[in-house]
């Protein structure tokens, strides 16, 4: 534990991937004195009442009932990331209890991760570099044909902040610009980035050399690409999903990679993460799999953790929270 004096904040841990980045220890403890859940665990009695914030690195930890109960000082959850699936908003609301998340430090590096998987399927980088370095070189061979994506068309699921990064982009790339959203962009906005809006997901699907899905996870949206939408999409299409994992009927994509029904996907994100050694995307030539690490850069990871900083601080003050998640 850090300094007594100072508001506590409970972090899922300081080692391991699901601890706080190793880095921002010193930074958070200047404001926070820092109590794991460990700690908690130990003493609840005595370290529940002195909790006034959680910090979720990680999607950890998990926030539920008990763990509400047991911290009766605390004012808010401050989450890193975009993404709030794993947070059941309502819970926490019935507790008198904030959430806070970081949406603009990770929108850049995000939609930056989903052009780096596009291009790296489309121009099968990951197979190429295995080419290159293995060890045997009679394979090695400059006809190694992937996909054009200057002048092809990019259909963006989901055309929030991120996908709207994607956009500006793939119009760098000179793309054919398709959206499909719940709501259509302003027409300026849709002008600045030359994106035309599908009403209809089946269109833009038939329509797309690649499809980026950049949507958050909901009940509305869990496995809106499935058997049939996949069969939509052209052959050589590839799927490239920077959301989350559930936003694919993960079985049928199996399905549609083994037989030809698309070409290709790229993916920085599945289900369960990570996928079980034996699971039958990480036997396919035509996956390139990353592990959910859209946000994972020096500079957004320092941006978020200022931001919850800045929000943790402010609700404590009541002051307005900066990016408060609002229950809809
Ligand atoms: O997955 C990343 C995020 O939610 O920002």
């Amino acid at each position: 534990m850090g300094d007594q004096d100072l508001p506590g904040v409970l972090v899922s841990g300081f080692e391991g991937p699901s601890g706080i980045c190793k880095d921002h220890v010193g930074e958070l403890q200047k404001y926070f004195n820092l109590i794991t859940v460990q700690d908690l665990l130990e003493n609840k009695t005595q370290v529940g009442p002195k909790i006034q914030a959680v910090y979720i690195w990680n999607r950890k930890p998990a926030i539920d009932q008990e763990l509400l109960q047991s911290l009766p000082a605390l004012k808010i959850v401050a989450n890193a990331g975009a993404g709030l699936d794993h947070l059941d908003l309502k819970l926490i609301a019935s507790f008198g209890v904030k959430v806070a998340n970081t949406p603009q430090a990770v929108s850049s590096p995000t939609a930056d991760m989903g052009m780096a998987l596009l291009l790296a399927a489309a121009r099968r980088v990951v197979e190429g570099h295995q080419l290159a370095t293995s060890p045997d070189t009679k394979n090695f061979s400059t006809n190694w044909l992937g996909q054009e994506v200057t002048g092809s068309t990019l259909g963006i699921i989901g055309m929030g902040s991120i996908g709207y990064k994607v956009a500006q982009r793939a119009r760098a790339f000179e793309m054919n610009i398709l959206y499909h959203n719940r709501k259509r962009r302003k027409s300026e906005e849709e002008e600045a980035v030359g994106a035309t809006y599908c009403e209809r997901l089946d269109d833009l699907l038939q329509r797309s050399d690649f499809v980026m899905l950049a949507m958050s996870l909901t009940p509305q949206t869990q496995r809106l690409i499935g058997r049939r939408e996949l069969r939509l999409m052209k052959p050589t299409a590839i799927l490239v999903n920077i959301g989350r994992g559930l936003l694919v009927d993960q079985d049928a994509l199996v399905e549609a990679l083994q037989t030809g029904v698309i070409g290709a996907a790229a993916l920085d994100v599945s289900y369960p993460e990570p996928l079980p050694r034996d699971h039958p995307l990480l036997k396919l030539k035509n996956v390139t799999l990353t592990p959910h690490i859209g946000s994972a850069t020096h500079q957004a990871r320092w941006q978020m953790m200022e931001n919850l900083i800045g929000s943790i601080l402010a609700s404590l003050n009541g002051l307005p929270i900066p990016n408060e998640v609002l229950l809809k």
